[in-house]
């Protein structure tokens, strides 16, 4: 793997990611695809960046009942991501039925809980315990499933991999010490997640907002 850090190109402008992709190529391990782009410019889309020749992480969050979530990864295989995100929530079955439907190269993780989320908004939610044990337990579920990972934040990664040697870390809320935290909660340096055992990073806003982007990768990529 060329690097740990995934940039998140978080917009609906295809151009504008193929320019920022092309901008930090050099300085990145991979790409990572969401929401946001994909509602916007689908498959062919995904086609498009893929061609500038780096791994693709597909950040589509899957969560719903076994056979829907099963039959969408069904629907995505052509693309071969190398990474393709479910949510933990959506229970054991399904993540499951996740994995048998993906191709066998693209590794499934498990969105835990989201780094925007702090332990009150848990509980707002009707999840007792913090953070970090709800962490743990979605963790453990994931790997009785059959997954390759989970992501969770840089809060958390330690623990989890003591439960899972072998699992796949996947780490957003990554940011520079002097960075903006935005909508994140759960926020620590991209140094610090890899110190406590991140497979990889994944950092959008630091770099693609960035006046230089490719700058910005090459400042974060100094830290590592
Ligand atoms: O699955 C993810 O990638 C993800 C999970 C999570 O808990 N938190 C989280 O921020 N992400 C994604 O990571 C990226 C973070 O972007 P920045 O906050 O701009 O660095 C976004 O594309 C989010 O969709």
């Amino acid at each position: 793997m060329k690097g740990p850090v995934y940039v998140a190109l978080d917009t609906p402008d295809i151009e504008r990611a193929k320019a920022i992709a092309s901008k930090v190529r050099n300085h990145v391990g991979g790409i990572k695809l969401g929401l946001e782009f994909f509602c916007a410019n689908g498959h062919a889309g995904v086609r498009e960046i893929a061609a500038i020749g780096l791994p693709i992480f597909l950040d589509l969050k899957l969560h719903d009942i076994p056979n829907t979530v099963a039959k969408a990864v069904q629907a995505l295989r052509p693309l071969e991501p190398a990474i393709l995100t479910v949510h933990a929530a959506g229970g054991r079955a399904m993540m499951e039925d996740a994995k048998a439907a993906a191709p066998i190269g693209t590794k499934v993780v498990a969105v835990t809980v989201l780094t925007s989320l702090d332990g009150e908004d848990l509980t707002a939610i009707g999840i007792k315990g913090d953070p970090h044990d709800q962490v743990l337990r979605l963790t453990a579920l994931a790997r009785e499933a059959g997954l390759d990972g989970v992501v969770c934040s840089g809060e958390e990664v330690k623990a989890a991999k003591a439960l899972w040697r072998d699992g796949f870390f996947v780490v957003p809320g990554v940011r520079p010490a002097d960075g903006v935290v935005g909508d994140q909660k759960r926020v620590v340096t991209p140094r610090k997640a890899l110190d406590h055992g991140a497979s990889i990073l994944v950092i959008g806003r630091p770099i693609t907002q960035a006046e230089d982007p490719d700058l910005a990768a090459r400042a974060i990529e100094a830290t590592l």
